[in-house]
């Protein structure tokens, strides 16, 4: 290096380290009020969970509000998350399911909600995620609700239907598919393998740049990868992590029709979770089959003036054009307009689940 950039930067990188030094010793002060608090924890209750959802929002907002910059507010909750990730950690291992194998979006949406000081429990499927939790084998689970381009994953839906877990808490990320295979080029590829949403995600790039492959449907875009890294004649879907994750070779990337395509994952576990300030809440509504009934179903909502940032139906599958209204609503369910809406809900509709409160992120 040149000798005068080697002077300039000497004084600066003496000061970082310092700094690092510092921030070094006060991220163990803060290690071990977290360990206290792990102890007043199971004082209170010896198999009550660690995890507070609410408390890590709060956590990260106030900071971010305090924030003076140049540090931005996307780094202060990214190495917050990782931060509050290992002072959990400490208190108690948090495992944590979603679909596998190692490299999937799931896994990414994982570490960026729960940090990666986790015990990963990777899963075949989306029943599985469900099964471990309520068995108990996993404290959480992070599940995709709905994409950007294909809209509702369907079969999670039908899971928080039909389960007594509560949703805890929400985070999309950006889904940037990548076409790879074992050799890094097409040559001798026959087919190409994902999970059916990122199929359905990429389906115009892959009908102009591939119409030969054959399009075959794998549990996740992570398998896929697996079982490229295996089959030659396999090209496999998926992101960057399971690229490197089963050491495949990028052939084009940036294949999805959407260039802003999103995933919005659900984390799911048993406990509730108390209000944080800004939170969202998660119902499954279901109204009879006559006319005006769901507009009636939605109106105590504009009466107490809560929002609503989501509508999805499902069928009911009882054969009589029937549905499930899955509702997104601003706001935490004690907190007073929200109480009041979902009150006055429940007595006019068919069926009424919370699927639970969370922060909003
Ligand atoms: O405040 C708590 O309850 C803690 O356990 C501390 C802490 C943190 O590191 O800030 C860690 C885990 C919890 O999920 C919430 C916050």
């Amino acid at each position: 290096m040149d000798d005068s950039l080697t002077e300039r930067l000497r004084p600066l990188r003496e000061r970082i380290d310092s700094l690092d030094e510092q921030i070094l010793e006060l991220l163990n002060q803060r290690a071990r009020a977290a360990q206290e608090v792990g102890v007043v924890k199971h004082d209170f209750d010896a198999d009550g969970p660690v995890f507070k959802p609410e408390r890590e929002a709060m956590v990260v907002r106030r900071l971010q509000e305090a924030n003076p910059g140049p540090f931005t507010d996307q780094a202060v909750d990214a190495v917050w998350t990782q931060i509050i990730s290992a002072c959990r950690g400490l208190e108690s291992a948090l495992t944590v399911a979603y679909l596998g194998p190692q490299g999937s979006f799931s896994e990414q949406a994982a570490y960026e909600h729960f940090g990666r000081i986790i015990t990963p429990l990777r899963c075949n499927s989306f029943d599985e995620v469900f099964r471990a939790i309520e068995a108990g084998q996993a404290d959480a689970g992070m599940v995709p609700v709905e994409n950007s381009t294909e809209g509702a994953v369907n079969r999670t839906l039908d899971l928080l239907l039909n389960s007594p877990l509560k949703v805890l808490g929400e985070r999309s990320i950006k889904i940037h598919h990548c076409l790879m295979t074992r050799t890094g080029t097409l040559e001798g590829v026959r087919r190409v393998m994902a999970h059916p949403q990122a199929l359905a995600q990429c389906q115009a790039w892959l009908t102009q740049h591939c119409p030969g492959l054959a399009r075959d449907a794998a549990s996740s875009n992570a398998e896929a990868a697996r079982v490229a890294a295996g089959d030659s004649t396999v090209a496999a879907i998926a992101g960057t992590t399971a690229a490197t994750a089963w050491n495949l070779g990028v052939v084009a990337s940036g294949i999805q029709d959407d260039p802003q395509n999103r995933t919005r994952f659900l984390a799911v576990g048993a406990m509730d979770t108390l209000p944080s300030g800004h939170d969202k809440t998660s119902v499954i509504l279901a109204v009879p089959n006559r006319a005006g009934a769901v507009y009636e179903m939605l109106a105590p909502l504009a009466e107490h003036r809560v929002s609503m940032t989501r509508l999805e139906s499902r069928p009911a599958r009882t054969g009589q054009w029937e549905y499930y209204f899955y509702v997104d609503l601003l706001g935490h369910r004690d907190d007073p307009p929200v109480a009041q809406a979902l009150a006055a809900l429940k007595k006019q509709v068919a069926f009424f689940k919370v699927l639970g409160s969370y922060p909003a992120q």
